[in-house]
């Protein structure tokens, strides 16, 4: 991608991107208008209609906001559309040929980042954490499982909530609830709450300062091989996990001595850069549309938000907006899959969504916590082997394992979020499939939000340092923990894959 330095090179010569300002119309808001495909089938969905850059209006879009004043509204999104995109599509291509090689298990992706970035915790330090923390882990996995990691970022774009509930009701007062710091604010008052249009360019610009500084980090020398010592975090310096990477790290530096030696100098590009893309939930698709763009080398459109965009488990439905939005876009693309899922729905989306089972354009991310895990994951697989489809299988540990601890603080506990990935990784073994990676809401930041851990955090501890704005987030030591254990059973796998 764009944050290597082959792909950099692409980034200099003719711009991508043509912008189409006759394509896009005003646009009207969607809320709910066409009901009367609900019963088509998969099929019919996509070969009865031409994708259009605002085709998703005609069907109904669940979680979407309504702003109160639709001028302002309109004129946000005339301004988001001439503004310049945020990815480039060969980077988005580049990712999606990565993502065709961990379909096939020659290749882990690394998905994490918040559940939602806010405008309030938007600093340098904020986001160095965060993308340090993920270059620990990325270089755990690679020690373990002997190939290369895919690291994205839910970075950059992450600010966009669905939630269960439209209200949230606190002392007898009822307001709106939350809906990621794209839309509203999280302040328990009317005004915060009341979806404001230009939060979206806030949005759009602070995704655009993040990725620039993580394109630097990137390239620029921070993320170079042979700093592998150095990505430590201060506040792990005495812990058990930060002893464990220091040991990793060790054995890393010695490689690369050896590499040196070899002729693998740390100036080398492949050494001193690093591969990192950004993805996000195409949810607020007022948004989106308005930072699509055709690529005029390829003649298709690209979602220039992000590289990768997933649907969530809220509005994937096969006759919704978001599944009519995402069709059309040619970003890899995400599905979150919960236990409601039925296993013919998941061959009709897929088959809606890549009707030309191109490899690395659909990744299914499950989360339905272990128990569910195990009795649902294999019909699943099987269904979508046996409709020769190709997809990623990767895991998300954090979205079935939501509770409520006693003081009311949503938490996950890292032993169910553990137990889901065990099962994940066993049902793999068992139906012979690929464990392509994991998706996780994390943070570098030493935060309180999910019990347990090596460093045990307790209900009574989930207060002191709780800053999620939306769901919680594993913490520095937590996230290195969970590395280390996915990474062994990486490292068996491969082991016993060559011992077959
Ligand atoms: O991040 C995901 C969802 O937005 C979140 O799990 C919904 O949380 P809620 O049940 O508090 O609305
Ligand atoms: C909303 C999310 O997930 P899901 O759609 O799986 O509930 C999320 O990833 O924050
Ligand atoms: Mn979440």
């Amino acid at each position: 991608m764009a944050l290597s330095s082959t792909s950099l090179i692409r980034l200099t010569p003719s711009p991508l991107i043509h912008h189409h300002h006759h394509r896009r119309r005003s646009v009207i808001f969607a809320s709910s208008t066409e009901g009367s495909n609900s019963t088509a089938t998969s099929s019919q969905l996509t070969s009865n209609t031409t994708w259009k850059i605002d085709s998703w209006k005609t069907k109904k879009a669940l979680q979407l906001p309504e702003y109160p004043d639709q001028n302002e509204f309109h004129q946000v999104l005339q301004t988001l559309s001439t503004f310049p995109p945020i990815v480039f599509a060969g980077e988005a291509r580049i990712l999606e040929e990565k993502l065709a090689q961990a379909s096939m298990g020659n290749a882990f992706l690394l998905q994490g980042g918040d559940c939602a970035e806010s405008f309030k915790e938007f600093s340098a330090n904020y986001i160095r954490d965060t993308f340090r923390v993920i270059l620990q882990m990325g270089v755990v996995l690679m020690f373990g499982a002997q190939m290369p990691v895919i690291k994205v970022g839910r970075m950059a774009g992450q600010f966009a909530k669905p939630r269960s509930d439209p209200f949230e009701e606190k002392n007898g007062v009822k307001l709106p609830s939350y809906r990621g710091d794209n839309v509203n604010g999280d302040a328990f008052d009317a005004a915060s709450r009341t979806p404001d249009p230009q939060r979206m360019v806030r949005a759009y610009l602070q995704s655009v300062a993040t990725l620039n500084l993580l394109r630097s980090f990137a390239t620029g020398g921070y993320a170079a091989m042979q700093r592998v010592n150095q990505w430590n975090l201060d506040f792990m310096e005495r812990s058990e996990q930060g002893d464990r990477y220091r040991e990793l790290a060790h054995r890393v530096d010695e490689a690369l001595g050896f590499m040196s030696c070899a002729g693998l100098t740390p100036d080398h590009p492949i050494m001193a850069t690093t591969n990192f893309w950004t993805s996000h939930e195409c949810l607020l698709l007022p948004y989106e549309q308005a930072l699509t763009r055709e690529d005029s080398t390829s003649g298709l459109y690209y979602d220039c938000s992000a590289h990768m965009l997933w649907v969530g488990e809220r509005t994937r439905q096969l006759d919704g907006a978001h599944v009519e939005f995402l069709r059309g876009v040619a970003n890899p693309l995400g599905i979150k899959v919960s236990d409601k899922m039925d296993p013919n729905e998941l061959v009709k989306l897929i088959d809606i969504l890549n009707p030309k089972n191109k490899a690395g354009r659909i990744t299914v991310i499950v989360r339905m916590g272990a128990e569910n895990m195990r009795v649902k994951l294999p019909h699943l697989i099987r269904a979508v082997r046996r409709a020769g489809q190709i997809v990623t299988w990767v895991s998300d540990p954090m979205h079935g394992n939501t509770i409520k601890a006693p003081s009311g603080l949503k938490t996950r506990s890292f032993d169910s979020i553990r137990a889901e990935l065990r099962a994940f990784f066993d049902v793999h073994d068992q139906e012979g499939s690929f464990p392509g990676g994991v998706h996780l809401e994390m943070t570098g930041q030493n935060v309180t939000e999910c019990v347990g851990g090596s460093r045990t955090i307790t209900f009574d501890d989930l207060s002191s340092r709780y800053h999620t704005h939306c769901d919680p987030r594993l913490n520095a030591s937590q996230s290195l923990e969970l590395a280390f254990n996915i990474a062994e059973r990486l490292r068996k796998r491969r082991l016993n894959s060559i011992r077959i």
